[in-house]
């Protein structure tokens, strides 16, 4: 019997379960998932943006404007850091794919976890200082940035067998 032809691609394997991961984001306006794999094509890591554990989901704000202390930005963890974070052991050479380009914060946290590629979806803060400066050292450190284009394909999952 020959092999089944519809098999999903590497790209497509590893920025799906980046977009799983962003589904567990409570995040009511930006849901983000990373997911690190080795050369050898293991995956080694997965997070995703959310507070951090032991801080209660319900006590802080998922705000975008208002006071610093009243929005989000000042506690949510970013999903490349949460994934560098729960990954285990050695991710020198490593790919990160994640769903939306990586700030500043990020970009100093993948760069000197010796992840060497970066593998985004959506770059829709490109004009801004984080995404700008977070370019600016990728450029310096050599890390090599692919955006995937959106094909539109629907990877479907159904929770049966
Ligand atoms: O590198 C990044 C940048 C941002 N995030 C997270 C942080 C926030 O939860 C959202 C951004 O929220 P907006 O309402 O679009 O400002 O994305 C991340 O995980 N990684
Ligand atoms: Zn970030």
């Amino acid at each position: 019997m020959p092999k089944r032809p519809d098999y999903i691609s590497w790209d497509e394997y590893f920025m799906g379960v980046a977009l799983l991961s962003a589904m567990r984001s409570k995040d009511p306006s930006t849901q983000v998932g990373a997911c690190i794999v080795s050369p050898e094509k293991r995956i080694v890591g997965v997070g995703y943006n959310g507070f951090p554990s032991g801080c209660n989901d319900d006590d802080l704000p998922w705000e975008r404007e208002g006071a610093f202390l009243e929005t989000k930005y000042p506690f949510v963890c970013h999903a490349e850091l949460n994934a560098i974070l729960n990954s285990s052991g050695n991710l020198k050479g490593s790919s990160l794919y994640v769903a939306l380009f990586p700030c500043n914060e990020c970009a100093k946290a993948i760069i000197q976890a010796g992840i060497v590629e970066i593998v985004y979806l959506s770059d829709k803060y490109a004009d801004t200082d984080a995404v700008k400066a977070s370019k600016r050292m990728f450029g310096q450190a050599q890390v090599r940035l692919r955006q995937i284009t959106p094909s539109g394909k629907r990877l479907v999952i159904e929770l049966k067998v």
